[in-house]
This record gives structure tokens, C-alpha cells and sequence, in this order.
């Protein structure tokens, strides 16, 4: 069967784009006839109004970064309105050197319920959306080495017709709840309401405004918060004069202890 490649992905900072898309194009390229790939970023908040649909005769690699250690809560609806059909599907989660806890197992459920069945999965490591030195630059080039040895799998278990074999993956149901931060007292903090703050630096050039994936910072004052703020990071890591940053003390509490406690180099995972 010739099959078609979707690669989609929620990527505020870009690390699970790099991934997915790199999956995606050694996947095509270890096909016969090189697949065409068609891609759907629904990082913005327009795009996860569009409904989607798939037939048997695709393969959908589906990124998602971990937060807390399961989906995105804010990804859920969009993710359970999309039809699978029967198409096959590639779940890879993207997490910042700590753990993935339960997402890939949760996302894998997600598109099994939806009618995906699912080929191979996939958790890989993504710089800290938090941290400029928490998984520094990645993944790297030792891990789209391991992505290039995933799609040769991938290839090969579609080559022998094999892609209906289930695997296993990580992680507990019912899921665990989100992992919580902790204060310096060890207790257990909710940083929800927190938003980024502005600084001097800043010129109004908007592009904060233009990638938030909650559509929450105003056009006209970019310093204020017209909706809620998933503390993905899009602001602070595009802003092209590091005008945006928190200064929550709870927040950089959370942010230390991570790179302090996780420092350690992990490695992806893939399951088939
Ligand atoms: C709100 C939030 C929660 C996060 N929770 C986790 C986590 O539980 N475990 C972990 O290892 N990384 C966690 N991360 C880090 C992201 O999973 C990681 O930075 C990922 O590479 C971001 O993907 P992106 O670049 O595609 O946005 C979290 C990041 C954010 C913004």
C-alpha cells in the first residue's frame, strides 16, 4: 500500500516539531516512492478549531509536548474531535529531561479511542520550556540519530504488513494526577495563575501577541493577559529582546529544582 504522511504537533517552543518533523521525513524517505507529508501545526488556537479526519491509507505521527507529566489538559478537546478512521498512527511524546510520566500512554489511548490504530510510539527529549540549560538544544544529533533508527523500524514493520502487532508503552491507568510543583518547604504549589511579566526592552513588535497558543496576550498592550497563560514558554523563548520572563517565586523555585534534580541525561524511548 502506498501510504500518505501527516505530521502534526503542538510545538509552543519548538522542540516537538523538531522531532515529529524529523520522524516524519526519514519515515518518507525510507518508503517506496517517497511519500508526500502533509503537515498540521496546531500550536495556534485557530487551527484547533478545524475539524480533521484520516483514512487506512495514512500514517499520522502525532507530537505533543508533556506537561505535568500527561496531554496538555488544553489539547484534549481538539484531540479527541480528531476521526483516525483506521489510519495508522505514531504517538510520540516530547518531555524536558525530567519524565513523561503517563502522556504517552494517555495520548496512545486517545487515538486508539478514536479510531487509530497505532504502529509504533515514541517519547524523546526537548530543551526545557522552563530553562536555557535543561536539555540544552535539544533533541540533538544523537537523538534524530535514534529518530533515524526508530523510522527504519517503522519502515520495516511496514514493509512486512506487521503494523497491526499491539506493543505496550509506559505509564498507569487510571493516569496519575499532574505533577505539582513544590514550594521550598516541600509543599506542593499551584502556579497556574501565574503570567509572564513584561520588561523595558520591549518594542510592541507583537510577535508574543502572534504565538501564544492560548491567543491570550493583547495585540493592543502586549503586557496585558486577556485569557489564561499554559506557562508553555512561546513568549519568553521568541521574544526577539527577552522582554518576557516570570518572576513568581514559586515559579523559579519550581524552574531551579528542575535543573538542579534533572541534570542527568535521558534518552528516548521507542516501543513496537
Ligand atoms: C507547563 C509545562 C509543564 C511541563 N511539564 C513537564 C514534565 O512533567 N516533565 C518534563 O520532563 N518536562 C515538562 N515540561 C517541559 C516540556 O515537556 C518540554 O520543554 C518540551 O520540549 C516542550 O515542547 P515544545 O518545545 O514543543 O513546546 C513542561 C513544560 C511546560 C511548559
Amino acid at each position: 500500500m502506498e501510504f500518505k504522511i501527516n505530521a502534526m504537533y503542538f510545538s509552543a517552543t519548538g522542540t516537538t516539531r523538531k522531532a515529529v518533523c524529523c520522524l516524519a521525513d526519514k519515515i518518507s524517505e525510507k518508503l517506496q516512492n517517497r511519500a508526500m507529508i502533509k503537515y498540521v501545526d496546531f500550536t495556534l488556537p485557530q487551527v484547533r478549531k478545524e475539524s480533521i479526519s484520516f483514512s487506512y491509507d495514512e500514517i499520522v505521527i502525532i507530537g505533543i509536548p508533556v506537561y505535568a507529566g500527561r496531554v496538555p489538559n488544553i489539547l484534549l478537546k481538539y484531540l479527541k474531535s480528531i476521526e483516525g478512521n483506521g489510519a495508522l498512527s505514531i504517538p510520540m511524546v516530547v518531555y524536558g529531561n525530567r519524565n513523561y510520566d503517563d502522556a504517552l500512554i494517555e495520548l496512545k489511548d486517545i487515538l486508539e479511542s478514536k479510531g487509530f490504530n497505532t504502529v509504533a510510539s515514541g517519547a524523546f527529549i526537548g530543551e526545557h520550556a522552563f530553562s536555557d540549560i535543561l536539555a540544552k538544544n535539544r533533541p540533538d544529533s544523537q537523538d534524530l540519530e535514534i529518530i533515524n533508527g526508530f523510522a527504519d523500524k517503522i519502515a520495516f514493520k511496514l514493509a512486512n504488513k506487521s503494523h497491526a502487532e499491539k506493543h505496550d508503552v509506559p505509564g498507569q491507568r487510571p493516569y496519575r494526577p499532574y505533577y505539582m510543583p513544590r514550594d521550598k518547604t516541600g509543599q506542593p504549589v499551584d502556579i497556574r495563575k501565574v503570567t509572564p511579566k513584561t520588561s523595558s526592552n520591549c518594542t510592541s513588535c507583537k510577535l508574543c501577541a502572534k504565538v501564544c497558543p492560548m491567543g491570550s496576550i493583547s495585540f493592543d498592550e502586549v503586557s496585558n493577559f486577556k485569557g489564561i497563560c499554559i506557562k508553555c514558554c512561546a513568549c519568553i523563548k521568541k521574544c526577539p529582546n527577552q522582554a518576557k520572563y516570570f518572576d513568581d517565586p514559586d515559579y523559579l523555585h519550581h524552574k531551579e529544582e528542575l535543573e538542579i534534580n534533572f541534570i542527568f541525561r535521558r534518552e528516548p524511548e521507542v516501543f513496537l
